[in-house]
């Protein structure tokens, strides 16, 4: 069998599954943001939770049964990502970051452009490609453990969408499609209908999506078609990179509280790489990464961050 690209590590997709709770599944209780150590960097406490499988204290790291869970703490320890990069060698992409994002919130990925924010989402969706390398923890629910098939969605920057397909079209073939032969298409079809209406498009769902030719839906709209397609399997982590990269400030604020509220509503966990929000969209978010150079420079509340920045 061909050896996986993907690190050891790394929550990686498989076979697909019902997504429910198990009893393998460990819930792990977390100190709330407000009473957790503040600036530069702090990580959750774990209760009294059994030994984690990790590298460092030698425990084997083989995956262990996949979890299907339908909330996803995920945390990830002391994880660096090199590239191989031609003559120059090795290239360290991210050094050591240490992180968690939880069900119901919105994490943001913020920091200069290159400052690895791509490569950390990439890292933490175990979508790295053949030339990089990750080393560190990454845990679902306080183990190392693959995430059942359906469990995550990964929204890319770019949107790839068919410009001659209406906007229901798009997503109901979509439900076909990626939604288990057990539901009939009567309930896959009631399953886009409500995403639909969720992301706030059900007045262009009769319009086509367009594209460069043919003007269809705006920018926004067509953002939120893409994210709308990846809900449609309700996806307990959703991985997010750029969702208001090109968007005015409406259509930034439009797209990302749509998007906070069914994390809110069905316990997602989010995690979005974005770009220089405004102060609605950033006063949206529970916790802010913030990197620079491949280093986390700080990682806490997004609301504590702003009082950090005025003390200083
Ligand atoms: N395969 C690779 N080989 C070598 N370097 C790479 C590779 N992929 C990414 N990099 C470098 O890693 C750094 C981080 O890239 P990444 O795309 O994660 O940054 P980013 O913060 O998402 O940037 P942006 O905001 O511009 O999208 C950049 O300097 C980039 O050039």
């Amino acid at each position: 069998m061909a050896a996986s690209p993907l690190p050891r590590w790394a929550p990686t997709p498989s076979p697909s599954r019902p997504l429910r709770l198990t009893s393998s599944t460990i819930v792990t209780s977390w100190c709330s943001w407000s009473s957790c150590q503040l600036s530069p960097i702090f990580f959750p406490r774990r209760s009294s939770e059994p030994s984690t499988p990790s590298p460092a204290n030698g425990v084997a790291g083989d995956w262990r049964e996949e979890s299907r869970v339908s909330e996803v703490f995920l945390t990830w320890e002391d994880l660096s990502v090199t590239a191989t990069n031609g003559r120059k060698g090795h290239v360290v992409i991210l050094d050591g970051l240490s992180g968690y994002a939880r069900p119901g919130e919105v994490l943001a990925l913020m920091g200069p452009s290159g400052c690895g924010k791509t490569t950390l989402l990439d890292a933490l969706a175990g979508r790295l490609g053949p030339s990089m390398k990750g080393r560190g923890d990454i845990m679902i629910n306080g183990r190392r453990e693959k995430l059942a098939f359906g469990t995550s969605a990964y929204v890319t920057q770019e949107s790839v969408l068919m410009a001659t397909l209406t906007v229901a079209e798009a997503v109901r073939y979509s439900a076909q499609l990626q939604l288990p032969d057990s539901m009939s298409p009567s309930e896959k079809r009631s399953r886009a209908d409500d995403a639909i209406k969720q992301m706030g498009l059900a007045v262009v769902a009769d319009t086509r999506i367009g594209g460069r030719v043919s003007k269809g839906i705006s920018g926004g709209q067509r953002k939120r078609v893409s994210i709308c397609i990846e809900l449609l399997a309700s996806p307990s982590l959703l991985f997010l990179d750029e969702p208001t990269s090109g968007l005015d400030s409406a259509a930034s604020y439009h797209v990302m509280s749509r998007i906070a509220r069914i994390a809110q509503r069905g316990g997602m966990t989010v995690v979005a790489a974005v770009h220089q929000p405004s102060t609605e969209v950033f006063e949206l978010f529970h916790g802010l990464c913030l990197m620079a150079n491949g280093k986390t420079v700080y990682f806490g509340p997004a609301a504590k961050a702003i009082e950090v920045r005025l003390r200083n």
